[in-house]
């Protein structure tokens, strides 16, 4: 479905964005573990989890939705084997982390996805699963999916991460729930640390130090009520068109603060953004909070490549704030985007040129010449949420197509809605 948006005067408005994606994941994950009932308050209701709502069913868990909410009934630790392939669309959180869950049970299981999935990198964590003991089989040596999993019998392991990955960190601390002994799983840099959290949230076993996070075998364990925070990753959209377009102002309420989470919040601030944000409460062990980003006069930054792990699904729409600066601004460390639901940074050079806008491509990195978004451009969202967004937000004062827009519904289903909402047009 094309999508037309007309060149939008200001943008105004107070917005609650949808559940986070990351911790709905988890959420359904470990509540379908748990012995009893889980409210699950607020999630993200999108594709990508309910991609997971579908898996966790079909491996014996109770979910129905219940208003805005999921109820959860778990099934104490002990999956069912599920009866067909697990389908788990375009979720590479969910076909992670699920891998290292079955992993640690007693039955077999096959996980796929949808085409963008299948050329994502598996790799990452079949092989330390399969250092903890799991059976796992994947196309090109268990490089890709689909996966066949014959879990049980783990050993926990001390595994040195390669990739800075919350995914990978996650999928070996699930399987560690499983395993006789301690896992420890060594970080190279910070990572989001939602499972971290979550594991407390639930009394299971996590310790953390320095960069050294370990969990051990889990006792059956109670249900507990969570509530899920807004989504940054989708208030960075609005966050972005606040920022570039003039006479706005935008607050967002509800979001989820994480400090490995904020990394485009500094960037933003150094490029000189009006942007304030306050943590208010803890919603069950996650800081939330509100943000206002008013506009401003961009300029363009070299971003410590330090912060990159710290907002990785938000470098399309940090380009998009590049493209609106004055000056070039530098991005490093990006070799991760070549590898999510799309070749991001591909798409991310693609779309700016489609825009009108400068940019050099390296193999991990970016250099975007700010200051000259063209009118009428199109954006290609290459079957990726984040790009479609992306772009729709740096086209939106000009006026933009945007091809495939419902790829948006994979994590912010009322994007379009809420932009429309907030825009005022001439
Ligand atoms: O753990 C998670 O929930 C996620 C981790 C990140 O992936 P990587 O672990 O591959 O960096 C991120 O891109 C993804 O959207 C969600
Ligand atoms: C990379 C993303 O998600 P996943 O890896 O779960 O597909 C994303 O949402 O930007």
């Amino acid at each position: 479905m094309e999508r037309l948006i007309t060149p939008t005067r200001s943008l105004r408005g107070t917005l609650r964005v949808p559940g986070d994606k990351s911790v709905t994941h988890r959420g359904l994950m470990l509540g379908a573990l748990a012995e009893g009932e889980t409210w699950l308050y607020h999630p993200l209701k999108a594709g990508d989890t309910l991609s997971t709502a579908a898996a966790m069913r079909a491996l014996g868990a109770e979910i129905s939705e219940e208003g805005a909410h999921f109820r959860i009934k778990g099934t104490g630790l002990a999956l069912r084997e599920p009866a067909d392939v697990l389908d788990c669309g375009n979720a590479g959180t969910l076909i992670r982390l699920l891998s290292g869950l079955l992993s640690g049970q007693e039955l077999f299981a096959v996980l796929s996805g949808d085409a963008s999935l299948r050329r994502r990198p598996m790799g990452r964590v079949t092989t330390p699963l399969r250092q903890m003991g799991a059976h796992i089989e994947g196309r090109e040596g268990g490089k890709l999916a689909p996966l066949a999993i014959r879990g049980g019998g783990l050993k926990g392991i001390h595994y040195e991460m390669p990739v800075a990955s919350a995914q990978v960190k996650s999928a070996v601390l699930l399987a560690g729930l499983f395993a006789e002994g301690e896992t420890v799983v060594v970080e190279p840099a910070p990572t989001r640390d939602h499972s971290e959290r979550i594991f407390r949230h639930f009394g299971l076993p996590i310790a953390v130090e320095g960069n050294q996070i370990r969990t051990e075998r889990a006792r059956p364990y109670k249900a507990r009520d969570l509530t899920v925070p807004g989504d940054i990753s989708s208030a960075a959209f609005f966050i972005v068109a606040a920022l570039i377009t003039p006479d706005s102002e935008v607050r967002l309420e509800g979001v989820g603060l994480n400090p490995t989470r904020t990394g485009l919040l500094s960037v933003l601030k150094e490029m000189g953004a009006d942007l304030a944000w306050e943590v208010t409460e803890g919603h069950d062990g996650e800081p939330v909070g509100w943000i206002r980003a008013r506009s401003s006069k961009l300029k363009g930054v070299s971003v410590d490549p330090a912060l990159i792990p710290l907002m990785v699904d938000e470098v399309p729409i940090l380009a998009a704030a590049a493209a609106w600066a004055e000056g070039e601004t530098f991005i490093p460390n990006l070799e991760e985007l070549r590898v999510k639901e799309s070749d991001r940074l591909a798409a991310i050079a693609k779309n700016l040129h489609n825009l009108g806008v400068r940019a050099e491509v390296g193999p991990d990195w970016i250099r975007i010449r700010g200051g000259s978004v063209q009118a009428g451009g199109v954006v290609e969202p290459f079957h990726d949420h984040r790009i479609a967004m992306a772009f729709a937000v740096c086209g939106l004062q000009k006026g933009v197509t945007v091809q495939d827009a419902e790829w948006a519904s994979i994590s912010f289903p009322s994007f379009w809605e809420d932009l429309e909402r907030l825009s005022s047009k001439d």
